[in-house]
């Protein structure tokens, strides 16, 4: 690498929407600073950000990603930063995954009126989400405790949401914690929703850091920004995803994580345990387990438990909750 070539921006592609240009913002700054080099922030708009029709409906899978893939394969950019849980699980051709750094808290929360946590919502409490997967979970659990919520699709950017709340029409909506962190909202969490009530998507939490196949020395400088513990579990959780044959708007959550095996006498961590849900949005029927593996440089192995689980879950019947929308 020449001298004036070092000094040249980075172009880092992002959408418009304050949650990707936070996100964005905060890769650039570590990728500013452990290459030395500029990063220049370059806005794309894509379907997704423009499409009123609910995000199920229009497909799903990867409406937000196509278009920063579009400028990455005609070099209009040199890296993209998206949302993991954006991410079809399908490898881009082309392309390469050059580092998914550190998870941010994975879980989704409650944003509830008057401080409620999800155990408080009166019966018949309307809660925004058009996830099918939030609804089989949050509906699953409301049976559980013996009342009844009602769903209620929404679309529209993080504020949008919470709005729905401070304006009174609806009681609760459920978001990823890690947006609300990164947007600097967490303020307004009435409660994180317990793991072994609600399973994240797979990759939730999680960014992932694209760029061309064809710049190998990009993509090493790229790659100090990967933790190899988020990249293993996103990796297992994915493949849950893929061997399921459930697309991103698919009813299934998925969580791995990092564990130190038997009475945890031993400090070190050396397992993956990898726990998923598939159920129908009515949440009257639900496929929930867990596998643990060995926590590995290997991502095969990540990518194995991943298999393993989904060939459990569709021996208990998985594929039958998916319904319509499984791909
Ligand atoms: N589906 C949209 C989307 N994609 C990523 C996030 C949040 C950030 C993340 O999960 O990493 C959100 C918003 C939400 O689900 O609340």
């Amino acid at each position: 690498m020449t001298a004036t070539r070092s000094a040249q921006a980075l172009r880092l592609g992002t959408r418009r929407s304050k949650l990707a240009m936070a996100q964005s913002g905060m890769v650039a700054d570590q990728v500013a600073r452990v290459t030395g080099r500029p990063v220049e922030l370059v806005e794309i708009t894509t379907y997704g950000d423009t499409s009123r029709e609910a995000l199920a409906q229009i497909g799903g899978t990867g409406v937000f990603v196509s278009a920063l893939r579009e400028a990455l394969l005609a070099g209009e950019i040199d890296f993209a930063v998206h949302s993991l849980k954006d991410l079809p699980t399908a490898a881009p051709k082309g392309l390469l995954l050059a580092a998914v750094p550190v998870r941010e808290d994975p879980r989704d929360a409650l944003v509830a009126r008057d401080g409620l946590t999800f155990a408080g919502l009166p019966e018949g409490a309307r809660v925004g989400t058009g996830s099918p997967r939030r609804m089989a979970q949050l509906n699953a659990w409301a049976r559980a405790l013996g009342r009844r919520i009602e769903t209620v699709p929404i679309r529209g950017n993080v504020d949008t949401r919470i709005g729905y709340v401070t304006s009174g029409e609806l009681d609760a909506v459920v978001l990823a914690a890690a947006g609300l962190s990164r947007l600097g909202r967490l303020d307004v969490v009435t409660e994180y929703l317990a793991t072994d009530e609600v399973l994240p998507a797979p990759g939730q939490g999680a960014l992932a850091v694209e760029c061309a196949a064809g710049d190998a020395g990009l993509a090493a400088l790229l790659g100090e920004l990967d933790d190899p513990v988020t990249r293993a579990a996103v990796t297992a959780e994915r493949s849950l995803l893929a061997a399921l044959e459930a697309g991103c708007s698919a009813p299934v959550g998925a969580l791995a994580e990092p564990g130190v095996p038997g009475d945890g006498d031993d400090e070190s961590v050396t397992e993956l345990r990898l726990r998923g849900v598939v159920g129908t949005t009515d949440g009257s029927e639900l496929v929930q387990m867990s596998a643990t593996g060995t926590l590995s440089a290997s991502l095969d192995e990540a990518a194995a438990l991943g298999r393993w689980l989904a060939e459990d879950m569709l021996a208990k019947g998985a594929s039958g909750l998916m319904g319509e929308r499984a791909r």
